[in-house]
C-alpha cells in the first residue's frame, strides 16, 4: 500500500465525488482508531485532519499505555476498568508499540499523600484483579524502604516509606495514531491531512450531511458528503459544534495543559519508570520515565486557554516540575540548562466529569476518610472478614469532599463522553490513548445503528479487539522473538545488527518494507542507512509531508535522540526537498518551521539563548 502525497490526491479526489456513510473529523487516536474499526467493517470512510495525524495532544501525551492508579483516588473506578484491561488489548493489536514496563510508586510521609503502604497495596490489588494481572509475573509487589533505595539510590530518603510496584506499559503515542490510520487506508479509508473543516452542511431537514473543508496546501475548499459526522477533535470538540450553526450544545470541554522535560539519562538516572506525588500536597503526581538514553518527566495539569494547536512550556512549568524532581532527586541538581527538549498537551477533560461514570459522570473526588473505609472494607471482603452488603454500604457512605474539582483539574475524570446533537453530529471527547479502541466501539456502534435505522445500510462491526493495527501483525506473547527474527531479515539485506534491530523495533511487521527499500533508496549522505530507509518510508508509506512530521512523530529524533539531530536536519530537509520537487520558498518554509519548533522543544527562550 502507498500511502504518499499521491494517494493524498486520490483520495481527495474520492472524497468529493462520493457520498461517505461516516466521515471523521480529527486525526488524532479518537479518530484513528474509529477509522480503522469503520473502514475495516467496510463503511465508506473518510477522516481529515487539519494538521498531521496525531499533531494534537495524540502526540503529547506521557506515553503511557496506563489504567492510572492514581484515579482510583477519585474512584474512578470504571475509567480505571476500562482502561487497565484495555492495556494488554492496545498491546495485542500493536504489539510493536506498548512495552511492559513495571512502574515504581514511592510513599512518603506527608501531607495530601494519595496513598499510604497500606492504600496502595489495596488499589495495586484492585488495579491487578481488573486487569486479570494478579497470580502473573506482573503481579504487583511492595518493597521497603531500603529496597527502594537500592534501586534508585538518587531518590530522597527522608519520609519515604517504602514503595509499590505495579504492571504499566510504555507507549509510542504517534506511532500508535500513524499505524491506525495506516491501517485505514489499507482497508480503503480516505485519510487525509492538512486538510481542515470550516463548516458543516446540513440538508433540507437540517441534519448534518457533511462538511466543507480547507486544503491547507493548495488553499482549495471543497465539499464532502456524509451520510454520518463523527467530531473526534479532542480538545477542539466544543469548536467544531460551535461551528455547526444548527447545533445547540453547551461548551463542555475543560482543556488542561501538561508539560514534560528530557534531560540526559546521566541527569536522572530511573531504572524504570517511576510515579509519585509532587510533595506539594495539591493532589497532582508526577512521571520520571526512561527513554532511550535519557530521562523525561512530567506532567503539569493547569487550565488552558490559547491556541490550542500551539500550547507552549512556559516558565512557571518548568519551575514547577524542576521543584518537584529537584526535591525527589536531591543529588540530580537539574537546572534549565540540563532540559534536552520539551512537549506540552492539552488534556481534552469534559468539565462536567466529576467522577465515576466513564461516560460522563458528576460526582466529585471523596474525601480521605471514606476512601479508606472503602479500601479496608474491601480487604475484609477479600480476606473472607465481610459479605458484599457490607462493600456495597462503604460505597454507598461514600463523602464527596468539598468540591475542589472547580479549583483541581488533577480532580476532574479522565472519562469520556459520547454525544449526538439535535442535527446529528456526533462527538466523542475526553477519554485517554489507552481506552482509545473502546471510545472508538462506542462511536461504531452508534454509527452503525444510525445507518441501518436512517438510512437502511447494514454494516457488521470486526472485532476490534483482535483486529492488528498496521505493523501489528506479529505474535503479541512473543514480541522480542519476533522482532528479532524480522531483524535478522535486515541484516540479510546489508543493514547492521543494531540498525536492523531499530527498524524492527520501530516498525514492527512492517519492517520488511522498509528493508526492501534498500533495492531502491542508497544511504544518504549525511544520514544513517537506517534513517534513509526510514526517511523514504515515512514519505511513501505515512504521509509524512513535512521534516517535523518525521522528525517529531514518524520518529523520536527531536524528543529522545537530540545529540544527533542537528546533524541530520540539512540531509533530512534536502532529501525531502528533492522528493517532493519543493520550489526554494517552500523549502526556507519548512526549514524556518522546524528550527523554531526546534527552538521551542529547545527551550531557547526561557534559557536567554
Ligand atoms: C500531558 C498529557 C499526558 C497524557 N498522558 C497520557 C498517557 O500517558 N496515556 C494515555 O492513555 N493518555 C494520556 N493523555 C490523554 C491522551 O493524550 C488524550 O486523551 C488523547 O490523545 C486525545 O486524543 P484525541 O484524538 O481525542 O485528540 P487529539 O489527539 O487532540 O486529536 C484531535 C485532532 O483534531 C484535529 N482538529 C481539530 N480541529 C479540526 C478541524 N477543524 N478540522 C480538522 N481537524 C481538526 C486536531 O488537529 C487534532 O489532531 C495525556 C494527555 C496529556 C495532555
Ligand atoms: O491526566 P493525568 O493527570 O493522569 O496525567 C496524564 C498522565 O500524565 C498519563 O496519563
Amino acid at each position: 500500500m502507498v500511502f504518499s502525497i499521491k494517494r493524498r490526491q486520490q483520495d481527495i479526489k474520492a472524497l468529493k465525488e462520493e457520498t461517505l456513510d461516516v466521515l471523521i473529523i480529527g486525526g488524532g487516536i479518537t479518530g484513528a482508531g474509529t477509522a480503522l474499526q469503520a473502514a475495516a467493517s467496510s463503511l465508506k470512510t473518510g477522516l481529515v485532519e487539519m494538521q498531521d495525524f496525531a499533531e494534537g495532544t495524540s502526540s503529547r501525551s506521557t506515553k503511557l499505555v496506563h489504567g492510572g492508579l492514581r484515579y482510583l483516588k477519585n474512584f474512578d473506578v470504571e475509567v480505571v476498568a476500562d482502561t487497565v484491561q484495555e492495556r494488554a488489548v492496545v498491546q495485542g493489536i500493536a504489539p510493536h508499540i506498548p512495552k511492559a514496563d513495571p512502574m515504581i510508586l514511592p510513599v512518603y510521609d506527608e501531607p495530601g499523600s494519595t496513598f499510604s503502604m497500606f492504600s496502595l497495596k489495596v488499589a495495586m490489588d484492585l488495579y491487578d484483579r481488573l486487569a486479570n494481572v494478579t497470580g502473573t509475573k506482573y503481579e504487583n509487589y511492595t518493597l521497603s524502604k531500603d529496597e527502594v533505595l537500592e534501586r534508585e539510590p538518587q531518590l530522597k530518603s527522608e519520609g519515604l516509606q517504602g514503595a509499590g510496584v505495579y504492571l504499566d506499559y510504555r507507549n509510542n503515542d504517534a506511532r500508535l495514531v500513524i499505524e491506525n490510520i495506516k491501517r485505514a487506508a489499507e482497508d480503503g479509508g480516505h485519510m487525509v491531512s492538512r486538510t481542515k473543516v470550516v463548516g458543516i452542511l446540513h440538508d433540507e431537514n437540517d441534519k448534518v450531511c457533511g462538511a466543507t473543508v480547507e486544503d491547507l496546501l493548495t488553499g482549495e475548499t471543497y465539499d464532502i458528503k456524509a451520510r454520518i459526522v463523527l467530531n473526534t477533535t479532542g480538545p477542539w470538540s466544543d469548536t467544531i459544534r460551535q461551528m455547526d450553526a444548527k447545533s445547540d450544545a453547551a461548551p463542555q470541554m475543560r482543556p488542561t495543559k501538561g508539560v514534560h522535560l528530557v534531560v540526559d539519562r546521566e541527569k536522572l538516572q530511573v531504572p524504570q519508570p517511576t510515579y509519585f506525588d509532587t510533595g506539594k500536597n495539591d493532589g497532582r503526581m508526577v512521571f520520571v520515565i526512561p527513554r532511550e538514553e535519557k530521562t523525561y518527566f512530567g506532567t503539569t495539569d493547569t487550565d488552558y486557554k490559547g491556541d490550542f494547536s500551539h500550547p507552549k512550556v512556559e516558565q512557571e512549568d518548568v519551575d514547577y516540575l524542576l521543584e518537584v524532581v529537584n526535591n525527589r532527586y536531591p543529588s540530580a541538581g537539574i537546572t534549565i540548562n540540563d532540559i534536552e527538549s520539551s512537549w506540552a498537551g492539552l488534556r481534552p477533560l469534559i468539565s462536567t466529569n466529576g467522577g465515576s461514570d466513564y461516560n460522563g459522570g458528576n460526582s466529585q473526588p471523596i474525601t480521605d476518610e471514606s476512601f479508606d473505609n472503602v479500601i479496608s472494607t474491601i480487604e475484609k471482603y477479600q480476606q473472607g472478614e465481610v459479605d458484599r452488603i457490607t462493600v456495597e454500604d462503604a460505597l454507598k457512605d461514600i463523602q464527596t469532599s468539598n468540591s475542589e474539582s472547580e479549583a483541581n483539574p488533577s480532580a476532574i475524570s479522565r472519562g469520556s463522553a459520547l454525544d449526538i446533537d439535535e442535527d446529528g453530529l456526533i462527538t466523542i471527547a475526553g477519554g485517554k490513548i489507552t481506552d482509545y479502541r473502546k471510545m472508538a466501539l462506542g462511536a461504531m456502534r452508534t454509527v452503525v445503528e444510525i445507518l441501518k435505522n436512517d438510512f437502511n445500510k447494514t454494516y457488521e462491526l470486526i472485532d476490534s479487539s483482535k483486529y492488528p493495527v498496521s505493523g501489528g501483525d506479529i505474535n503479541a506473547q512473543e514480541v522480542e522473538e519476533e522482532t528479532e527474527k524480522l531483524s535478522q531479515m535486515g541484516v540479510e539485506k546489508g543493514l547492521s545488527q543494531s540498525e536492523a534491530l531499530y527498524l524492527a523495533n520501530l516498525y514492527g511487521s512492517n519492517a520488511p518494507k522498509v528493508f526492501a527499500l534498500l533495492d531502491e533508496v542508497e544511504q544518504i549522505e549525511g544520514l544513517t542507512l537506517a534513517d534513509s530507509l526510514s526517511l523514504h518510508y515515512a514519505m511513501e508509506e505515512e504521509m509524512a509531508l513535512t521534516p517535523n512530521d518525521f522528525l517529531i512523530r514518524r520518529t523520536n529524533h527531536m524528543l529522545f535522540m537530540r545529540d544527533t539531530l542537528d546533524g541530520i536536519i540539512e540531509p533530512v530537509i534536502a532529501e525531502m526537498a528533492r522528493y517532493y520537487d519543493w520550489t526554494d520558498e517552500a523549502k526556507a518554509n519548512y526549514t524556518k518551521q522546524l528550527e523554531t519548533a526546534i527552538a521551542e522543544s529547545d527551550l531557547k527562550e526561557l534559557k536567554g539563548e
